[in-house]
């Protein structure tokens, strides 16, 4: 699904409304009107409460305007709508000032809110609401909220009554989703037209709560030639990138992957990403491992084959290796570098080396990274297609700043990478993000805080790599392993709950992650259910 900035959302509303003549108070009215019903719906869930008293807060701007609408429908439906307008009724122009008057005509109550004390008398009112409709602020905010609008998100979050946002919550960029001041904490967003960056990145999307997304009667053509800011990835989407399993299948249809990670007391990473290449459908699956960790490794992975390759004495892979791993790798269809292989010096040699030469094409992890983090030309100079898969402090080594500048700008980070070393990026964290050298970028609404947890990285890597065998580009691998990869989080997460979510129960996961996706759902559901 696209997903689109304020300023491309507003280029899309002008050229509905001047390129194809569709009036602007009609593309209000449908808001407005997909607002009323989507309270009507709240309501319906709980209707033994029988309240029907509905808040809306407005600001002066046209998402105020989407609010008017809103009530007159909800007034039409039988509620009883309440409206607290915060700006002056002068201030109301255009669509929304005729909206405003409609609701004036139909006698629906309207308080001004010019002061703290009337917010004061606001609160009385709201207790007994059955629903608020955040319409304060949409995709015009421009800065810090202040005064009495930020005073109005605050009532808003103090009270205990399910909030329905329109278009965006009040305070959040919409741009970054950043939180400007204070913003509104929803229950659900009903966003028109297409869903807007802000409430698919973090902090936004906790905001947000369900996300709607509203058909307010613009032209589809215009949706379809929109160049979005980025693509969330869904269901059906990753669904599409696995053809079927031929019948007669056999090993070598799925691909050969080879595994370059561990080192001593890290011999787990090396049988995570392992075992998921395996559990992610990769025909072959051989793990290169220092040679004194051999018999550890056979004796904890049992589909896995494994490369006894020369070690350094901390038995870390040691520069002797590399001519055995780079013959090993030609055979294969894909290869896997990175997990647990340590900080040695030797090892950081012939990971570079290793990198360098490699006939395949690769994923690129942690300590894989680490060792191209000071001669990232290495990166730019490859003749095969690559992924790296940093997380936030990873990825900052590559960059030469810090994990909080990442965080700060996840986007412009992970865009900023994939330009640098000219190969695929994928950022981890909450909402990983995946960019490819041409331009695009996908992000991934699958996962939760409980895979915050050693060697869960390990697993993902390992999907990729089986993925990148079977024959997908590296921007389908990375978004398609990122997607499973948080699937098998969030059913191990509701069977065990995110506290003791470990690693391993990612593997044990990924066999339910891909039957869910196999029996294909349809595109109602929720964008981050
Ligand atoms: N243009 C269109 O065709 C449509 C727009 N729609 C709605 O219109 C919204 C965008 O409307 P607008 O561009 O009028 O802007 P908004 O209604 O989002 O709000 C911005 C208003 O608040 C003021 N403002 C901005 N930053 C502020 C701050 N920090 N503190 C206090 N006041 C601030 C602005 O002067 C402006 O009047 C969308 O979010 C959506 O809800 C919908 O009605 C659908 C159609
Ligand atoms: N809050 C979160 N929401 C979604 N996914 C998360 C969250 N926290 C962590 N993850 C995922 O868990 C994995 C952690 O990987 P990584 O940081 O490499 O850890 P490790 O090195 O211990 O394996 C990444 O895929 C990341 O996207
Ligand atoms: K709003």
């Amino acid at each position: 699904m696209k997903v689109v900035s304020p300023s491309t959302m507003r280029e899309l509303d002008r050229k509905a409304i001047e390129d194809m003549n569709v009036p602007g108070i009609v593309l209000m009215e449908n808001a407005g009107r997909e607002v009323a019903l989507a309270v009507k719906r709240l309501w319906d869930e709980d209707p033994l409460k029988k309240k029907r008293k509905v808040v809306l807060f407005c600001g002066k701007g046209n998402n105020g305007g989407d609010g008017f609408v809103a009530a007159r429908h909800l007034a039409n439906m039988g509620f009883e709508p309440i409206i607290f307008l915060v700006a002056e009724p002068e201030a109301i122009k255009g669509d929304a000032a005729i909206n405003y008057h409609i609701i004036l005509n139909m006698d629906i109550s309207v308080i001004i809110i010019e002061s703290g004390e009337d917010l004061d008398k606001a609160r009385e009112h709201c207790g007994d609401a059955a629903a608020i409709v955040d319409a304060l602020f949409g995709t015009g905010l421009r800065g810090e909220v202040q005064g009495t609008g930020r005073q109005a998100i605050e009532l808003i979050n103090s009270l205990d009554v399910p909030v329905v946002a329109v278009d965006i919550p009040s305070g959040i960029s919409g741009e970054t989703g950043k939180v400007l001041g204070a913003a509104v904490r929803a229950r659900e967003t009903v966003t028109m037209a297409l869903p807007k960056m802000g409430m698919v990145l973090y902090p936004g999307a906790a905001y947000a709560g369900k996300i709607i997304v509203a058909d307010i009667g613009m032209p589809s053509s215009i949706l379809k030639s929109v160049k979005a800011e980025a693509e969330l990835l869904e269901k059906d989407q990753v669904a599409g990138l696995f053809k079927p399993y031929p019948p007669d299948a056999h090993k070598g249809t799925f691909g050969r992957v080879f595994i370059l990670a561990g080192s001593a007391g890290m011999t787990g990473a090396a049988a995570l990403c392992s075992l998921a290449a395996a559990r992610s459908g990769a025909g072959l699956v051989t793990l290169g491992t220092p040679e004194s960790l051999n018999d550890i490794m056979e004796a904890k992975i049992t589909e896995v084959m494994t490369l006894a390759l020369p070690e350094t004495p901390q038995r870390s892979f040691s520069i002797k290796a590399l001519g055995k791993a780079l013959e090993f790798s030609s055979q294969c269809d894909a290869a896997a570098i990175g997990p647990g292989l340590s900080r040695q010096d030797e090892t950081r040699d012939f990971i570079r080396q290793f990198v360098a030469a490699c006939p395949v094409p690769m994923v690129i992890d942690a300590d894989g990274l680490n060792a191209l983090a000071e001669k990232p030309e290495i990166l730019a100079g490859l003749k095969v297609p690559a992924i790296i898969t940093p997380h936030p402090g990873e990825m900052a080594r590559l960059l030469s700043t810090d994990a909080g500048a990442v965080q700060e700008d996840r986007v412009g980070a992970v865009r900023e990478a994939t330009k640098r070393f000219k190969c695929t990026a994928l950022l981890k964290g909450a909402r990983t993000m995946i960019a490819a050298p041409e331009g695009s970028l996908w992000i991934n609404p699958t996962g939760n805080p409980g895979m915050a947890t050693g060697g869960s990285g390990d697993v993902l890597t390992g999907i990729i790599a089986a993925f990148l065998a079977r024959g997908m580009e590296p921007w389908e691998a990375a978004a398609a392993g990122a997607y499973i990869h948080g699937l098998a989080g969030d059913l191990a997460a509701a069977a065990k709950g995110e506290i003791s979510l470990i690693a391993s129960d990612l593997l044990d996961f990924l066999p339910e992650a891909f039957s869910k996706f196999e029996a294909r759902s349809s595109n109602t559901q929720p964008i981050d259910g």
